[in-house]
């Protein structure tokens, strides 16, 4: 399937779900990510600042700050950067209505140990299609070599992508473990 489709029918598919499901969904996901070896493992970890409707990080980077370096995105045109941050509070609205850093010490790509990565579809390959501005390939291609950790709900399975050549896969996708 394309990924225009793709965008389009995922952008529908989590309107209908409601706030109880979302919020028991986001805590299995919590709960297996602060539990995961790389996470316990890892010194410096990137994550993005969930937006509506995305796998929440809000509790998993304040967690996180007590006990691991933290740095998470913010854009600049069409490339992004991370910014190692102390607290939530180093975090003010910007590009697209996503939370970024206000703080001023950039990583590279090489000192990340693990990348915990949106996505709005993942495929059987867990390759993923996200808003459509390329962000995170590009940021796969700058050097990053660590661990690739895709969050999201159950629902955003497709089982195949149309991929391009700049598409990575990730290394793994956490969803919700919930017995229905
Ligand atoms: N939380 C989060 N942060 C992120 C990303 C992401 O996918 N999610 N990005 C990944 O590359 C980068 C920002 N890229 C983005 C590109 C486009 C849109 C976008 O089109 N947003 C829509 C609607 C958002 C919504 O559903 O609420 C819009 O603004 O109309 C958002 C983020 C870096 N930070
Ligand atoms: N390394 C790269 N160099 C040049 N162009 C790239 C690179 N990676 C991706 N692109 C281009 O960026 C555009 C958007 O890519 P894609 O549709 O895969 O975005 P996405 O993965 O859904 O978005 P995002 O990573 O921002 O969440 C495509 O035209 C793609 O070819």
């Amino acid at each position: 399937m394309d990924k225009k489709s793709i965008r389009q029918m995922m952008k529908e598919k989590r309107l209908l779900l409601n706030q109880e499901t979302f919020s028991l969904y986001n805590q299995s996901i919590y709960h297996q990510v602060i539990h995961h070896p790389y996470y316990q493992s890892a010194k410096l970890i990137a994550c993005y600042v969930s937006l509506q409707y995305e796998v929440d990080t809000i509790s998993l980077i304040k967690k996180t700050l007590e006990t691991h370096r933290v740095c998470v995105p913010k854009v600049h045109g069409d490339i992004m950067h991370f910014y190692e941050i102390e607290s939530l509070d180093d975090l003010k609205e910007g590009c697209f209505h996503v939370l970024e850093p206000i703080t001023t010490k950039q990583i590279q790509p090489q000192d990340i140990d693990l990348m915990i990565v949106p996505l709005l579809a993942f495929d059987q390959f867990k390759y993923r299609v996200g808003y459509g501005k390329g962000y995170y390939d590009k940021y796969f291609a700058s050097g990053y070599q660590g661990y690739k950790l895709g969050l999201a709900f159950s629902f955003q399975y497709i089982h195949s992508i149309d991929i391009d050549q700049y598409d990575y896969c990730l290394d793994e996708i956490i969803v919700e473990n919930i017995l229905e």
